[in-house]
Formats: structure tokens, sequence, C-alpha cells
């Protein structure tokens, strides 16, 4: 593959990008609808589709594309930013907030809205429970934070949901009484319940504690290949100062975020050297990290499906999901809880992001305040 050209190169596609009519969507969930608000198509990484829905062509060089534009320290958005005074920026901000208003000032709106119902909280983690760094294997989430979560958990049923193995989620988290999905999903383990649909690779485990548990893991036959990929990766890239592989188990993750910008190219060069070998495998994008994993139909939106129907919670009316994240793979969960009209997707940002959550929120702090608030409230509801 020359980046520089416009070779095509054998590459699964993302998701499908927003469309504009998902903006008309019209629910008692949403609380304000801007009209002539358009998403911008440019959320995923931008894959045309063959029919054949099998393999798509891809320019090369979209991928360095993507990476670039996703990257909110790129030159380019860096000029722009330095073109625009601080002020301006935070206009862009409180404008975007008019269509994606604050999950605290809308606090009473959202509470509102979940009287009378239970409340299933999912939570992703990078970015959302535990600050974006540099390392990877730092991102911890805080004391405060940790206290939080574990308190909002006795009042409501949660769940983190992340890209990570679940093994390491569940070792930055450190809590018991919650249910973990790993892998953007494809590995979570979940109460144990009988489902209507049949859902193979479901087994019947234990947890760290003993306590008998659901095992689902879709990808399960992709383990000795996304090892394979994890092999070929670290060896491919171990010359390119600040690159890191992850082995999330069911995903390998390409972190570039300590790369020079000048060595991206060759970054995305050995990704696709290694995945055009690997058609069963695709390449979604996350926060300066390429991510190669199953073509399966799985993501996080199937994911929060899955644990409402472990939950005994799906097909209620008085069940109120909301889904906290900051990523492009956060999107399907919002997408699920939109399009089904079944709750409400936050998400978290100090940019302005198109997205198909309802609601934002700056940074994990203020995540850390909405997850304090949402027990406060249930403890003053419960006593009256
Ligand atoms: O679904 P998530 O829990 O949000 O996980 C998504 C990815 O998060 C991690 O990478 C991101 O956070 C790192 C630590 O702050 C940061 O260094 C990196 O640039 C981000 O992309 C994690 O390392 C990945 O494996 C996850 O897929």
């Amino acid at each position: 593959m020359d980046l520089k050209s416009n070779h095509t190169a054998p590459v699964l596609g993302d998701p499908a990008p927003i469309s504009k009519s998902r903006l008309r969507v019209h629910s008692s969930l949403f609380p304000y609808s801007p009209p002539g608000a358009v998403f911008s198509p440019n959320l995923f990484l931008t894959v045309p589709r063959k029919k054949t829905g099998i393999l798509d062509d891809v320019r090369a060089s979209s991928w360095l594309d993507a990476m670039k534009s996703s990257s909110p320290s790129h030159k380019k958005t860096r000029e722009f930013n330095n073109e625009l005074a601080s002020a301006d920026t935070d206009v862009a901000y409180r404008t975007w907030m008019v269509k994606y208003p604050s999950a605290l000032t809308s606090f009473e709106h959202i509470t509102n809205f979940a009287k009378g119902k239970r409340i299933a909280l999912f939570l992703d983690y990078d970015g959302t429970l535990s600050p974006i760094v540099d390392n990877p294997d730092c991102a911890f989430m805080s004391n405060d934070m940790r206290t939080a979560v574990e308190k909002v958990a006795k009042y409501f049923p949660t769940a983190i949901i992340s890209g990570r193995s679940r093994d390491k989620v569940y070792e930055f988290v450190g809590l018991t009484d919650l249910y973990y999905a790993g892998s953007h999903g494809m590995d979570i383990m979940g109460p144990v319940r009988q489902f209507s649909d049949d859902h193979a690779n479901c087994i019947r485990s234990t947890d760290k504690q003993g306590k008998d548990v659901n095992l689902f893991q879709p990808a399960s036959e992709f383990l000795p290949m996304i090892d394979e990929v994890f092999n070929s990766l670290v060896n491919s890239t171990k010359e390119i100062k600040g690159a890191k592989v992850e082995n999330n188990k069911f995903c390998v993750s390409v972190h570039y975020r300590n790369v020079d910008e000048k060595n991206w190219p060759t970054v995305a060069q050995r990704v696709y050297d290694v995945i055009r070998n690997y058609p069963r495998l695709r390449l979604t994008q996350g926060r300066k990290v390429l991510e190669l994993r199953p073509v399966i139909n799985w993501d996080k939106g199937k994911a929060v499906t899955f644990l409402l129907e472990s939950l005994g919670l799906s097909n209620c009316d008085d069940v109120l999901p909301i889904y906290v994240g900051d990523d492009r793979t956060d999107e399907d969960a919002f997408k699920v809880l939109r399009e089904g009209n079944r709750g409400y997707g936050i998400l978290v940002s100090s940019v302005p992001k198109e997205s198909n959550a309802f609601f934002s929120l700056r940074d994990p702090q203020e995540v850390m305040e909405f997850i304090k608030s949402l027990v406060i409230w249930k403890k003053k509801t419960s006593a009256l």
C-alpha cells in the first residue's frame, strides 16, 4: 500500500455513517430538537462499501486522513483553534450544547422522565471513568470515581462496557457488584438467565467470587487469529517509536498517540500490511488508536441489548437505560438507545462532536458529578 497514491486496500468497513434522517427521530425522550441540525457523515472512517458486503475497497490514504481528522491536536485543528479566540471556542462549545445539552443542567429533565422507571446504567471506561492519558497501562480511575460507581451500582444495575479486555477493565475498576463487557462487548460476563433467543456461545461459568454467571463470547473462534495478529503487529511496529500494540482478547489496538505525526503513515501501512491477510477482521478507529476486530455483527449496542435482556429489563416500558461514553465505538450503543426510543446516550466530550447521544458531559469529572447526582436523587425519592 502506498499511502501517498490512490491505491485501494481490501478492508471491511466501519459502521455506516450517521444519516441526516436519524436526527429527525422525534421522541418523548428527546429533550430539545433544534431545527435544521444535521449530523456530519464524517464520524467514522470513510470506507466505501461494495454491495457484496464482504470485502470493501478503500483508498489507502483514507486511513491516514481519518487518523489525522480524528485527532484534535492535529495541526489543522491546532491552526484552526489558534485562529479562534478562546472565547469563540467557548461559544462553539455552547452552541454545540444546544444540540447536546449537559446531562447536569438537564438533570431534572432526566429524572422527571425516570420517575417510576428503573434506571440501568452503562458506562464506558477510557475517557469516561478515567481521563485519557498517554500510556494506556496507566489509565487509572480515581478513588473518588470508584466510590461513586460503587454507590450508584447499589441503586441501579450497572455495567462497564469497554474496548479493553474484560480482565483488564475489571482490574482497573476493581468493583464486584457490576457487570463487565470487554472487547467492545464481545466478552460479556452477566447474570445467569435463560434467553428468549438462542445465544450460541453463551455458557455458564463462575466469576472471581465463585458466583454463577453467564459468559457470552460471540467471537470465541477468533481467539487464535487475534493472538496471531497481535504478535505480527508487535513485531511489525516495534521500530516505530511510540507505537504500542495492545491485546484486548477479541480485538487488537494499535496506539499511535505517542508516535510522531510524520510516522503515522508508517503505522497505517503496517496495520494495513497485516490486516490485508485477514479478511475476517475489520478496522475501526478510536482515540488515536486503530483497532482490528472480527467481522461479526456485534458491537457495544448489541452488548447493551444483551445485558438488558440478561437483567430481565428488555421490553419493559418502565426501564430507562442510560449509556455514558466518549468514543466512536460508543455510538453503536447511543444509536440502539436512540433508535429504539429506549433511553439516553450521554456523550463525554470537551469538543463539539456529532453524535447519536442525547446529552453531553464535558469530562470524567462531570461524569462523576452526574453519577453522584443519580445516587442523591434516588435516595431522596426512595425516602418519600
Ligand atoms: O471502550 P473504552 O473503555 O473507552 O476503551 C477504548 C480504548 O481505550 C484505551 O485507549 C484509549 O485510552 C488510552 C488511555 O487513556 C489512551 O492512551 C489511548 O490513546 C486511547 O485510545 C485502550 O487502551 C484501548 O485498548 C481501548 O480500546
